[in-house]
């Protein structure tokens, strides 16, 4: 059994990535800062105990001080797992799908947004696993996945299965 020592050393960092799909556009920014810096991504990051009171909570509000604008029909469509070489802990993103939002997108300290054509997002500038699972996004399905990364942010293996129930959290959040 694990003790709560290495229960907490497993014990996955939890994010969000939350991506507007509006009129046959995706939108997505640039992140000017932090852990992906330079690549373009869905809105989203940790999770905070503190302030959110579920992982929607959390994906909404860093939609909100990331771009400046709300989304109004989130629904939760993937969950992935991200192991990286040089990180202690594994990722899980939990990835959010709307259509709908109130507001003006705007630019912010963390991210340069544009709009994207579905058939034509920058996948050549994106996280590598984007290209497994946003095929599967686009076309309204939910998934589950797992990647690994090397040093140099590499895949060196992955999985991903199409399912038709996302797996609840055992948290409650
Ligand atoms: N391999 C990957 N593929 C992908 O599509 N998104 C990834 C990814 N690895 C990380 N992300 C996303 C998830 C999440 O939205 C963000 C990482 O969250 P972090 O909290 O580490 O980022 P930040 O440094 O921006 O922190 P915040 O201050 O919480 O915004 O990058």
């Amino acid at each position: 059994m694990a003790t709560d020592a290495t229960a907490a050393l497993a014990a996955p960092k939890l994010t969000t990535l939350l991506v507007v799909v509006s009129d046959g556009n995706v939108l997505l920014g640039e992140k000017k800062r932090g852990f992906g810096a330079g690549l373009w991504n869905g809105f989203g990051g940790k999770v905070d105990l503190g302030i959110d009171a579920s992982v929607e909570h959390a994906a909404l509000r860093e939609l909100r001080e990331e771009c400046g604008i709300d989304a109004l029909d989130a629904t939760r469509r993937g969950v992935l797992t991200f192991h990286y070489a040089d990180a202690p802990n594994p990722m899980e993103t939990h990835v959010f799908h709307a259509s709908a939002f109130e507001g003006t997108v705007a630019e912010s300290d963390e991210m340069r947004p544009a709009w994207f054509p579905e058939d034509a997002i920058p996948l050549e500038k994106m996280w590598p696993d984007d290209e497994h699972w946003y095929p599967a996004f686009l076309r309204g399905e939910k998934f589950v996945g797992t990647f690994w990364f090397d040093r140099e942010k590499k895949i060196t293996r992955h999985e991903l299965e199409v399912v038709e129930t996302l797996p609840a959290r055992a948290d409650g959040l």
